[in-house]
Protein backbone atom coordinates (compact mmCIF):
# COMPACT_ATOMS: atom_id res chain seq x y z
CA UNK A 1 0.00 0.00 0.00
CA UNK A 2 1.88 3.07 -0.43
CA UNK A 3 0.98 6.91 -0.84
CA UNK A 4 0.46 8.08 -4.23
CA UNK A 5 3.61 10.77 -5.37
CA UNK A 6 2.07 13.70 -7.72
CA UNK A 7 4.84 11.90 -10.30
CA UNK A 8 3.05 8.39 -10.11
CA UNK A 9 -0.57 10.24 -11.38
CA UNK A 10 1.14 12.71 -13.86
CA UNK A 11 -0.22 15.81 -12.29
CA UNK A 12 1.34 19.06 -11.39
CA UNK A 13 1.25 19.91 -8.01
CA UNK A 14 -1.04 22.29 -8.04
CA UNK A 15 -3.28 20.23 -9.57
CA UNK A 16 -2.68 17.76 -6.51
CA UNK A 17 -3.60 20.51 -4.53
CA UNK A 18 -6.90 21.42 -6.19
CA UNK A 19 -7.94 17.56 -5.91
CA UNK A 20 -7.11 17.80 -2.08
CA UNK A 21 -9.22 20.65 -1.58
CA UNK A 22 -12.07 19.08 -3.18
CA UNK A 23 -11.56 16.10 -0.98
CA UNK A 24 -11.80 17.73 2.68
CA UNK A 25 -14.12 17.39 4.85
CA UNK A 26 -14.54 13.56 3.63
CA UNK A 27 -13.44 11.36 6.70
CA UNK A 28 -13.88 7.60 6.07
CA UNK A 29 -14.29 4.42 8.41
CA UNK A 30 -13.86 2.44 5.36
CA UNK A 31 -11.47 1.41 2.79
CA UNK A 32 -13.35 2.76 -0.73
CA UNK A 33 -13.21 -0.04 -3.44
CA UNK A 34 -13.69 0.58 -6.89
CA UNK A 35 -15.08 -2.07 -8.98
CA UNK A 36 -16.09 -1.99 -12.70
CA UNK A 37 -15.02 -3.62 -16.07
CA UNK A 38 -11.64 -3.21 -17.57
CA UNK A 39 -10.56 -0.17 -18.59
CA UNK A 40 -13.06 1.52 -16.27
CA UNK A 41 -10.66 3.37 -14.39
CA UNK A 42 -10.16 2.15 -10.78
CA UNK A 43 -6.77 2.22 -11.25
CA UNK A 44 -5.54 5.54 -12.55
CA UNK A 45 -8.97 7.52 -11.28
CA UNK A 46 -8.32 5.13 -8.45
CA UNK A 47 -4.37 6.63 -7.73
CA UNK A 48 -5.93 10.35 -8.20
CA UNK A 49 -8.86 9.34 -5.41
CA UNK A 50 -6.09 8.54 -2.71
CA UNK A 51 -4.56 12.37 -3.57
CA UNK A 52 -7.55 13.77 -2.76
CA UNK A 53 -8.66 11.99 0.21
CA UNK A 54 -5.22 11.92 1.42
CA UNK A 55 -5.42 7.92 2.06
CA UNK A 56 -2.79 5.35 1.06
CA UNK A 57 -3.50 3.56 -2.09
CA UNK A 58 -3.39 -0.09 -3.45
CA UNK A 59 -4.04 -2.34 -6.73
CA UNK A 60 -4.76 -5.42 -5.73
CA UNK A 61 -4.29 -6.46 -9.46
CA UNK A 62 -0.32 -5.62 -8.71
CA UNK A 63 -0.64 -7.17 -5.47
CA UNK A 64 -1.52 -10.36 -6.48
CA UNK A 65 1.36 -9.91 -9.26
CA UNK A 66 3.79 -9.08 -6.22
CA UNK A 67 2.42 -12.10 -4.30
CA UNK A 68 2.26 -14.53 -6.93
CA UNK A 69 5.86 -13.76 -8.31
CA UNK A 70 4.64 -13.80 -11.79
CA UNK A 71 2.07 -11.80 -14.24
CA UNK A 72 -1.57 -12.25 -14.07
CA UNK A 73 -1.95 -13.25 -17.70
CA UNK A 74 0.94 -16.35 -16.30
CA UNK A 75 -1.20 -17.10 -13.60
CA UNK A 76 -4.36 -17.43 -16.15
CA UNK A 77 -2.45 -19.46 -18.25
CA UNK A 78 -0.52 -21.57 -15.70
CA UNK A 79 -2.89 -21.78 -12.80
CA UNK A 80 -6.13 -21.01 -14.95
CA UNK A 81 -8.85 -18.54 -13.42
CA UNK A 82 -10.17 -20.38 -10.74
CA UNK A 83 -6.71 -20.36 -9.02
CA UNK A 84 -6.21 -16.34 -9.69
CA UNK A 85 -9.76 -15.93 -8.16
CA UNK A 86 -8.39 -17.73 -5.26
CA UNK A 87 -4.99 -15.38 -4.73
CA UNK A 88 -7.28 -12.62 -5.67
CA UNK A 89 -10.16 -13.41 -2.92
CA UNK A 90 -7.15 -13.68 -0.16
CA UNK A 91 -5.21 -10.77 -1.29
CA UNK A 92 -8.20 -8.87 -1.40
CA UNK A 93 -9.12 -9.99 2.37
CA UNK A 94 -5.63 -9.04 3.52
CA UNK A 95 -5.98 -5.86 2.10
CA UNK A 96 -9.07 -5.06 3.61
CA UNK A 97 -8.17 -5.95 6.83
CA UNK A 98 -5.13 -3.06 7.04
CA UNK A 99 -5.71 0.85 6.70
CA UNK A 100 -8.43 2.77 5.36
CA UNK A 101 -7.31 3.46 1.80
CA UNK A 102 -8.37 3.49 -1.58
CA UNK A 103 -8.38 -0.21 -3.48
CA UNK A 104 -8.25 -0.59 -6.99
CA UNK A 105 -9.85 -4.04 -7.15
CA UNK A 106 -9.37 -6.36 -10.56
CA UNK A 107 -12.26 -6.45 -12.59
CA UNK A 108 -13.60 -9.59 -12.17
CA UNK A 109 -13.19 -9.23 -8.26
CA UNK A 110 -16.71 -7.99 -7.34
CA UNK A 111 -17.95 -10.94 -9.54
CA UNK A 112 -16.82 -13.60 -7.06
CA UNK A 113 -19.48 -14.05 -4.45
CA UNK A 114 -17.31 -14.44 -1.70
CA UNK A 115 -14.67 -11.59 -2.54
CA UNK A 116 -18.33 -9.46 -3.17
CA UNK A 117 -19.07 -10.53 0.73
CA UNK A 118 -15.93 -9.43 1.78
CA UNK A 119 -16.07 -6.19 -0.17
CA UNK A 120 -19.77 -5.33 1.22
CA UNK A 121 -18.68 -6.36 4.86
CA UNK A 122 -15.69 -3.93 4.94
CA UNK A 123 -15.67 -1.49 2.18
CA UNK A 124 -17.54 0.86 0.24
CA UNK A 125 -18.06 0.02 -3.52
CA UNK A 126 -17.92 1.74 -6.29
CA UNK A 127 -18.81 0.75 -9.48
CA UNK A 128 -17.31 2.78 -12.18
CA UNK A 129 -19.28 2.31 -15.36
CA UNK A 130 -18.36 3.60 -18.78
CA UNK A 131 -20.20 2.69 -22.04
CA UNK A 132 -18.53 0.00 -24.25
CA UNK A 133 -16.94 2.21 -27.06
CA UNK A 134 -14.85 4.10 -24.38
CA UNK A 135 -14.31 0.80 -22.63
CA UNK A 136 -12.70 -0.37 -25.67
CA UNK A 137 -10.87 2.76 -26.86
CA UNK A 138 -9.25 2.60 -23.17
CA UNK A 139 -8.31 -1.65 -23.25
CA UNK A 140 -6.91 -1.85 -26.81
CA UNK A 141 -4.02 0.53 -26.29
CA UNK A 142 -2.18 -2.09 -23.89
CA UNK A 143 -2.27 -6.15 -24.45
CA UNK A 144 -1.94 -7.85 -20.79
CA UNK A 145 -5.06 -8.71 -20.24
CA UNK A 146 -6.01 -12.50 -20.33
CA UNK A 147 -9.66 -11.89 -21.01
CA UNK A 148 -8.84 -9.71 -24.17
CA UNK A 149 -6.71 -12.18 -25.77
CA UNK A 150 -9.31 -13.28 -28.12
CA UNK A 151 -10.12 -13.01 -31.47
CA UNK A 152 -12.95 -10.46 -31.15
CA UNK A 153 -11.96 -8.71 -27.73
CA UNK A 154 -15.29 -6.22 -28.18
CA UNK A 155 -17.79 -9.70 -28.29
CA UNK A 156 -15.86 -10.33 -24.76
CA UNK A 157 -16.54 -6.90 -23.72
CA UNK A 158 -20.02 -7.10 -24.45
CA UNK A 159 -20.36 -10.74 -23.34
CA UNK A 160 -18.75 -9.33 -19.81
CA UNK A 161 -21.26 -6.33 -19.93
CA UNK A 162 -24.28 -9.23 -19.88
CA UNK A 163 -23.11 -11.02 -17.62
CA UNK A 164 -21.61 -8.23 -15.11
CA UNK A 165 -23.51 -5.49 -14.67
CA UNK A 166 -25.86 -6.82 -12.42
CA UNK A 167 -23.79 -7.72 -10.20
CA UNK A 168 -21.97 -4.51 -10.52
CA UNK A 169 -25.28 -2.48 -9.53
CA UNK A 170 -25.12 -4.08 -6.20
CA UNK A 171 -21.95 -1.84 -5.37
CA UNK A 172 -22.92 1.10 -2.83
CA UNK A 173 -22.61 3.63 -5.11
CA UNK A 174 -22.26 4.14 -8.91
CA UNK A 175 -20.45 6.25 -10.83
CA UNK A 176 -21.00 6.88 -14.70
CA UNK A 177 -18.04 8.12 -16.72
CA UNK A 178 -17.99 9.15 -19.99
CA UNK A 179 -15.02 10.03 -21.98
CA UNK A 180 -13.81 12.71 -19.97
CA UNK A 181 -10.83 13.37 -17.72
CA UNK A 182 -9.79 11.11 -15.04
CA UNK A 183 -10.38 14.00 -12.79
CA UNK A 184 -14.09 14.33 -13.83
CA UNK A 185 -14.53 10.87 -12.39
CA UNK A 186 -12.67 11.75 -9.53
CA UNK A 187 -15.28 15.10 -8.75
CA UNK A 188 -18.34 12.65 -9.14
CA UNK A 189 -17.18 9.56 -6.70
CA UNK A 190 -16.40 12.68 -4.15
CA UNK A 191 -19.72 14.35 -4.07
CA UNK A 192 -21.30 10.76 -3.62
CA UNK A 193 -18.92 10.00 -1.00
CA UNK A 194 -20.30 13.42 0.69
CA UNK A 195 -24.06 12.37 0.11
CA UNK A 196 -22.80 8.46 1.27
CA UNK A 197 -21.13 10.36 4.42
CA UNK A 198 -24.82 11.70 5.44
CA UNK A 199 -27.10 9.18 4.04
CA UNK A 200 -24.73 5.57 4.42
N1 LIG B 1 -12.01 8.62 -16.62
C1 LIG B 1 -11.00 8.45 -17.47
N2 LIG B 1 -10.65 9.42 -18.30
C2 LIG B 1 -9.67 9.27 -19.18
N3 LIG B 1 -8.93 8.15 -19.34
C3 LIG B 1 -9.21 7.14 -18.55
C4 LIG B 1 -10.24 7.24 -17.58
N4 LIG B 1 -10.30 6.06 -16.92
C5 LIG B 1 -9.33 5.29 -17.46
N5 LIG B 1 -8.68 5.93 -18.44
C6 LIG B 1 -7.56 5.37 -19.25
O1 LIG B 1 -7.94 4.06 -19.65
C7 LIG B 1 -6.86 3.15 -19.50
C8 LIG B 1 -7.27 2.03 -18.55
O2 LIG B 1 -7.55 2.58 -17.26
P1 LIG B 1 -7.25 1.78 -15.91
O3 LIG B 1 -6.00 0.98 -16.04
O4 LIG B 1 -7.35 2.76 -14.79
O5 LIG B 1 -8.50 0.78 -15.90
P2 LIG B 1 -8.84 -0.36 -14.86
O6 LIG B 1 -10.28 -0.18 -14.51
O7 LIG B 1 -7.87 -0.33 -13.73
O8 LIG B 1 -8.66 -1.68 -15.74
P3 LIG B 1 -8.22 -3.19 -15.30
O9 LIG B 1 -9.43 -3.86 -14.71
O10 LIG B 1 -7.80 -3.84 -16.57
O11 LIG B 1 -7.10 -3.06 -14.30
C9 LIG B 1 -5.68 3.98 -19.00
O12 LIG B 1 -4.92 4.35 -20.12
C10 LIG B 1 -6.33 5.19 -18.37
O13 LIG B 1 -5.49 6.35 -18.40
O1 LIG C 1 -12.15 -8.51 -15.59
C1 LIG C 1 -11.42 -9.43 -15.16
O2 LIG C 1 -11.86 -10.56 -14.87
C2 LIG C 1 -9.98 -9.15 -14.95
C3 LIG C 1 -9.55 -7.83 -14.91
C4 LIG C 1 -8.16 -7.45 -14.58
O3 LIG C 1 -8.18 -6.32 -13.72
C5 LIG C 1 -7.39 -8.60 -13.93
O4 LIG C 1 -7.78 -8.78 -12.59
C6 LIG C 1 -7.59 -9.87 -14.69
O5 LIG C 1 -7.06 -9.67 -15.98
C7 LIG C 1 -9.07 -10.29 -14.77
MG1 LIG D 1 -6.51 -1.72 -12.95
Amino acid sequence: MVRPESSDIGERSDAVAALRRQGEGIALSRTVALVGLMGAGKTTVGRRLAQALQLPFADADDAIVEAAGRPIADIFAERGECEFRRGERNVIARLLAGPVHVLATGGGAFIDPDTRALMKERAISIWLKAPLDVLMKRVTKRDHRPLLKEDDPQAVMQRLINERYPIYAEADITIETGAGPHNSAVTSILTALRSHQVNP
